[in-house]
């Protein structure tokens, strides 16, 4: 609760220093200050003001949620902890710093990840959008103007395509030769024309940072643990889930640079 005050709090401040620099019209983007003089101009400080927080809004919580959820699947899972430890150890060299390429040669971690979206659909509901036309859908007819909404928790929990849903499995996204099977059944950004504009962002995010992370320590539940570990999920005023606060000790993997500093 107090760190998710902190952060709250440190958002504000930043975003009232950085609209207040903004506002002094010589430090104007080009654009703002050729259109200042438009009537009709979207090029306002309100406009921008409304779009940072926008990207701070969109990005910020989705993006640590995953991480959130991604680091309590390696308490909860030390098969599949240590399936990520093999992976790095045997790719990435001791020194390197992983770079969103590395992907191409960490199979199971991607397969990882997108089984972390697709187990825990964080943004469960996408939408809403507005049918241009009459249609049908699935034997439905949607008339003109009719407000949708994609359940994305429905597709990525559908027994019919996935068999075993409710079960944490990266291995579904792998084929025999260990590359990546997807499809478009795993939608955790959405769809279409709105889908996310964060996607690419948000996934080198977490691929990078996750595997920095892992590369340098081993996740597991404090001793005296008397948190409940399961998965479970909080929903947030707002549309995305979370889970419930849980703890969890960092220790300093053999041979890292971090452990020897703290030998
Ligand atoms: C794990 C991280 C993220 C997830 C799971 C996620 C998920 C989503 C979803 C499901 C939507 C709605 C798409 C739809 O209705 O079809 C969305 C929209 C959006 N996201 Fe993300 N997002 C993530 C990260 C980010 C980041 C890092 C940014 C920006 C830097 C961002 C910016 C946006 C914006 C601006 C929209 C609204 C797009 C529109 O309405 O045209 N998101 N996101």
């Amino acid at each position: 609760m107090i760190t998710l005050g902190l952060t709250a709090l440190a958002l504000i401040v930043s975003l009232v220093f950085l609209v207040k620099e903004l506002y002094r019209p010589a430090n104007y983007p080009p654009e703002m200050r050729a259109r200042k003089d438009e009537p009709d101009t979207t090029f306002t400080d309100v406009q921008l003001t409304m779009i940072i927080l926008d990207i701070f809004i969109a990005g910020g919580h989705t993006t640590s949620t995953t991480l959130d959820l991604a680091f309590m699947m390696m308490i909860m899972r030390p098969d599949v902890q240590k399936k990520v430890h093999d992976e790095i150890d045997s790719q990435l060299a001791p020194d390197a710093l992983p770079h969103y390429d590395d992907r191409l040669n960490l199979p199971y971690i991607e397969a990882f990840l997108l089984e972390v979206h697709r187990f825990f659909s964080i943004v469960p509901v996408n939408g809403p959008r507005r049918a241009i036309v009459d249609s049908t859908l699935g034997g439905f007819r949607i008339p003109k103007n009719t407000t949708v909404f994609m359940v994305q928790r429905n597709v990525h929990m559908d027994p019919e395509h996935w068999g075993d849903p409710e079960v944490f499995r990266p291995e579904r996204f792998l084929n025999e030769a260990r590359e990546i099977v997807n499809s478009e059944r795993t939608m955790p950004f959405g769809q279409g024309k709105r889908r996310c504009l964060g996607e690419t962002l948000a996934r080198s995010c977490l691929f990078t940072f996750f595997v920095g992370v892992m590369k340098n320590f081993c996740l597991q539940k404090p001793e005296d643990n008397g948190t409940d570990m399961e998965p479970s999920l909080t929903l947030n005023p707002g549309i995305t889930l979370s889970p419930k606060p849980y703890n969890v000790v960092f220790q300093p993997r053999k041979g890292t640079r971090e452990n020897e500093h703290h030998e």
